[in-house]
């Protein structure tokens, strides 16, 4: 059991700390990725996994970048935090408020926020909380990482031009991005030109601080928006005798930004003392899932009570979906356009909104997407490329990441093949069984496989890897396998090639108890070739 567990999550990472002592990182996120709830939720879960977290969790406390707006999606996304970290309560903000708690633990003054964004949080003794700012990179921001960063970049083509005075910011942006006239372009095709632009800010300061003129005036300007800003909160207060705190990465700047900050405060809010930060705000995450809310209450989403462990899920004949189900395999290679978690959640919940009634997923990523999105069983799977071939969880090690990520039931390699580690498939689902407490799925390539499966301690056996290990891959199903496979003792998935109503009856009809179904549900670029074929 972990007390408590805190989060400071944003658009370039993810932080994570618990009572016990357990520190964890995963990915950041941005509310432009789509679906808050689902990349927000994979995030804490990488970082949750990574620390190791087994949960249950008392009260977990996340400030976050990105909290949606819409209450429905606050209420989806204490569902869905609560259910990834066992937790049995959860507190939910933006990272305005942890920062604030973070930094003026006495609970009054203005915050000014700034990493890649600027967020300024004023709350006075009255109860008054006024938000100024956080209006994002397309339209505020001011004087934020990404606008600082933009600035520079925007001198650095106006010196390539001839419209601007030449300056040090343009061999940093070279060492940054590369040399070449396209420089606009490169940094507008990066996986995330958000976070490639803010980055710029270092730089900035860097060439600032050599004495680049250009840089100076910049950093100068970024000053005087982020003055501006604290002294709106400043006034928002009543404006006498107000705590100002800086936060967030930009201030690892130090004097470099603080100073001209502070020159510019003196003339804007003259009465307003500016104090060093008493924390971060992964710091104040702590202290939101510690301390009572007090004036943080109306700026926090509370959700309690539906811890759901995934071994209390609703067993039908010892397996979490019923007999005669449909399970839709969700999963996309890389090289196809719709692989990653955010598309494969979506996958799933069509799929979950067409009948289906568990999901099958490769990948931490991917299973902690799709538990995120939808309240379906989930059979994970950890693929490990390996010398001989591509191996289906052939590892407890493998397995575990996917179970901690979420996933209801697991999938091994349940073929005669020596496993990468050298491990037995006995050794391994007894581990499973032990120290994850989930129950496993031997994917098999023959009747002799299956049986030595179900003898190492399988609970299902799924004719997965039929023509997968060697000797040619059929079109059609192993229907013949399916029936061979049904005189064992345990349940039997067809899973491999089925494609039709009439290839799935046939596999109920050979004893299948369920069927699984993914190219022919999921991969659309496979329906469109084998379609395009038929019309040549
Ligand atoms: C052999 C192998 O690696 N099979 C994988 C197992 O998870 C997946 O690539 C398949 O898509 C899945 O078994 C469902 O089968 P089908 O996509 O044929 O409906």
């Amino acid at each position: 059991m972990t007390g408590w567990l805190a989060v400071d999550g944003g658009q370039t990472g993810l932080r994570l700390r618990t009572s016990d002592g357990r520190y964890g990182t995963g990915p950041g996120f941005s509310y432009a990725d789509g679906d808050p709830v689902a990349s927000i939720t994979a995030a804490v879960r990488t970082a949750a996994v990574r620390a190791g977290v087994a949960g249950p969790v008392g009260v977990a406390c996340l400030g976050l970048t990105g909290y949606p707006a819409r209450p429905a999606d606050r209420d989806r996304l204490g569902v869905a935090v609560a259910r990834a970290l066992n937790a049995a309560e959860v507190r939910l903000c933006e990272d305005m408020v942890t920062a604030h708690a973070g930094a003026l633990p006495g609970g009054t003054g203005v915050t000014v926020a700034a990493g890649t964004g600027v967020v300024c949080l004023a709350i006075g003794a009255d109860g008054t909380t006024r938000k100024i700012d956080g209006g994002g990179h397309l339209l505020g921001d001011l004087g934020g990482g990404f606008s600082t960063g933009q600035a520079g970049l925007r001198a650095v083509l106006a010196a390539a031009d001839g419209r601007g005075p030449a300056t040090a910011l343009s061999g940093l942006a070279v060492a940054r991005y590369g040399g070449g006239p396209d420089l606009g372009q490169r940094v507008a095709m990066a996986d995330s030109p958000v976070s490639a632009v803010a980055a710029f800010a270092v730089d900035v300061f860097e060439a600032a601080d050599g004495g680049d003129g250009v840089a100076g005036a910049i950093v100068v300007a970024s000053a005087a928006n982020l003055a501006r800003t604290a002294a709106a909160g400043v006034r928002a207060l009543g404006g006498d005798d107000v705590r100002i705190a800086c936060a967030g990465r930009l201030f690892d700047a130090g004097d470099l930004l603080v100073a001209p900050l502070r020159e510019r405060l003196a003339e804007l809010a003259p009465s307003a003392t500016l104090v060093p930060s008493a924390g971060d705000p992964l710091d104040g995450a702590v202290r939101l899932a510690t301390a009572g809310l007090g004036r943080y209450a109306p700026l926090v989403h509370v959700h309690r009570g539906t811890a759901a462990p995934v071994t209390e899920e609703s067993v039908v004949d010892g397996l979490p979906f019923p007999a005669g189900a449909l399970l839709v395999s969700c999963q996309a290679q890389p090289g196809n356009p719709l692989h990653g978690p955010g598309s494969m959640a979506r996958m799933a919940a069509a799929a979950a909104a067409g009948g289906a009634c568990g999901i099958r997923a490769n990948g931490v990523a991917d299973v902690a997407a799709i538990r995120a999105e939808i309240a379906l069983p989930v059979i994970g799977i950890n693929k490990v490329a390996a010398p001989g071939g591509t191996f289906i969880t052939p590892t407890f090690d493998a397995a575990a990441a996917v179970v901690r990520a979420g996933a209801t039931m697991v999938a091994v390699d349940g073929t005669s093949r020596p496993r990468p580690d050298g491990s037995t498939l006995a050794g391994q689902i007894a581990r499973i069984h032990d120290e994850l407490g989930v129950l496993v799925m031997a994917d098999v390539d023959s009747a002799a496989a299956g049986i030595a499966a179900r003898r190492a301690g399988a609970d299902v056996v799924a004719s997965t890897l039929s023509g997968y290990t060697g000797g040619g891959t059929p079109d059609e199903p192993d229907i013949a396998l399916v029936e061979q496979l049904s005189a064992l003792d345990c349940p039997v998935i067809a899973e491999g090639r089925y494609r039709t109503e009439d290839d799935v009856r046939a596999a109920v009809a050979a004893g299948a108890y369920a069927v699984v179904v993914g190219t022919a549900i999921t991969n659309p670029m496979d329906i469109t070739t084998r379609l395009t074929k038929a019309l040549r």
